[in-house]
């Protein structure tokens, strides 16, 4: 099999192997000392691997749909990736200089130039992206747009935020978090280096948000307006809208995941830890008494307390077989789930399918874009592309699953599980973070909490910590970009 994944793999392995990536204590050009270092140089001595990172990076340019006329790489390293990338294409290229010639045209830019046409950028790696922003600026003085870059390794240090503050995309062919995941799970690398490495990069961010930089938080993104001002924003999805009022109304940002095996039990959960949430989620099909009975009662208890249901059904076949799953099947899930959710592995069949049966009910749909389980592959990429496709069907999809906000569209709600204030994880790959990193620091909405309350002695007290500590989270939220 040799899907994007599958090379993408591949490629991080063969990276490792000619020592491209390495790991231990490195003294970076700030004096900062990192444990990884990246240095790409080296692919020049590996013909078939270059052709093999040209390749994805074109491929990644295709991938994000703009048009471009020219490409220019970044010296030095992006140059021969560059010149691959124009001559397997039939592309013109051009080369910015490192220094003006002192003689002749003095240009900083060799090639042919068509002032009014777009370059697109390519890079190796980015960390703040000031090479990039650099070298867009001389392009752009010579009369050239700039809209896109594509970078082979984005350290995920802040260079995206920066860069799109200048305008400019930045498009990644692998994240710093894919390389950690795929290295762990080949076991070139344990468990505590790739723990170090992420807590350096989150710990060391090259771009501030500050009034002063016009940075997204100064200009007051989907993440400083309160939940009650995001429900009023004009053609807001209706659940969206709904689910926002919710939660500023009863002050919980919480979703209780009430994943239990007996009717009667998430009945129960449904009625004790029911004022204390904004969204019950359920995994129907786990229940070993099901009967219409249960999702009848289980609506009664939604309308009492004021919550909303979630079947966590993760559909993910064609159009044609979802709508029959979501419509039919002995869970008639349309009839009382008010929220569904997707993967958009199979396009966007999957989404029309759904929409077909829950438009007509008022239902909603969130896509999943990111995963809690260690060794996921809905990053970059993946993840990037399902945001275009929740983009092009806000009539019915209202948000997403995911580990931190990924839209920057207010009227999107960002829904993230693997939440826990007692565990680290499980021995199946769930991976936990707290309420605050998931709210305050990721930007997401809404607290997804399975056993972290159902496995407690006390599940009324665990949901009440829970709530108190999502809703601290997002006024902390609130009062950082205010
Ligand atoms: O990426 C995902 C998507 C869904 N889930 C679901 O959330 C709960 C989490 O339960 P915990 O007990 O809090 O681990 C569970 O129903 C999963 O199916 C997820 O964990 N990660």
């Amino acid at each position: 099999m040799d899907n994007g994944n599958i090379s993408l793999e591949r490629l991080i392995l063969k990276l490792h192997d000619v020592h491209a990536v390495k790991f231990g204590t490195f003294k970076l050009k700030s004096g900062i000392t990192s444990p990884i270092y990246f240095d790409l140089r080296v692919i020049v001595s590996y013909p078939s691997l270059m052709n093999e990172v040209s390749s994805l990076l074109f491929q990644r340019a295709k991938e994000a749909g703009f048009k471009f006329n020219n490409v220019c790489g970044v010296p030095y390293t992006a140059l021969p990736l560059a010149t691959i990338i124009c001559t397997q294409n039939d592309l013109p290229m051009l080369i910015r200089r490192k220094e003006a010639k002192d003689y002749g045209t003095g240009r900083m830019i060799e090639g042919t130039i068509h002032p009014g046409e777009t370059c697109l950028i390519v890079e190796d790696v980015v960390t703040s992206g000031s090479s990039v922003f650099e070298t867009a600026q001389v392009l752009q003085k010579e009369g050239l747009k700039v809209t896109d870059a594509i970078v082979l390794m984005d350290r995920e240090q802040g260079g995206g935020e920066r860069l799109a503050k200048d305008g400019i995309t930045l498009h990644s062919v692998i994240s710093i978090s894919k390389l950690l995941d795929v290295l762990l799970e080949a076991g070139r690398i344990d468990a505590e280096v790739a723990q170090s490495v992420r807590r350096f990069i989150q710990e060391n961010s090259t771009f501030k948000p500050t009034k002063e930089n016009g940075s997204p938080a100064a200009k007051k993104p989907c993440t400083s307006l309160r939940y009650e001002a995001r429900a009023q924003l004009p053609g807001i999805h209706p659940m969206a809208s709904r689910l926002l009022k919710l939660m500023e109304e009863k002050k919980s940002n919480l979703c209780v995941s009430a994943d239990v095996t007996d009717s009667g039990e998430l009945l129960e959960v449904a009625e004790t830890l029911g004022p204390l949430i904004c969204v019950l989620k359920t995994h129907v099909d786990i229940l070993h008494n099901f009967t219409p009975d249960t999702t009848r009662r289980l609506s009664e208890l939604a309308d009492k307390h004021h919550f909303l249901i979630f079947e966590d059904r993760k559909f993910a076949d064609i159009g044609n077989t979802v709508k029959h799953q979501y419509e039919g099947g002995i869970y008639q899930i349309a009839s009382w789930s008010h929220i569904i959710n997707a993967h958009a592995v199979p396009g966007s069949g999957v989404v029309k399918g759904l929409e077909a049966v829950g438009k007509p009910l008022d239902r909603g749909c969130l896509l999943i874009a990111e995963m809690s389980s260690q060794g996921s592959l809905a990053t970059g990429p993946y993840t990037q592309a399902v945001v275009k496709m929740a983009d092009e069907h806000s009539d019915f999809v209202f948000g997403f699953i995911c580990g931190s906000k990924i839209s920057g569209k207010p009227e999107f709600i960002h829904m993230t599980p693997g939440v826990n204030m007692q565990s680290e994880g499980d021995s199946l790959g769930q991976q936990y973070t707290s309420p605050e990193e998931v709210i305050c620091t990721k930007g997401s909405d809404v607290i997804i909490v399975g056993r972290g309350i159902l496995a407690a002695a006390d599940r009324v007290k665990a949901a009440e910590a829970y709530k108190k500590a999502g809703w601290e989270a997002y006024l902390k939220r609130l009062s950082l970009t205010t």
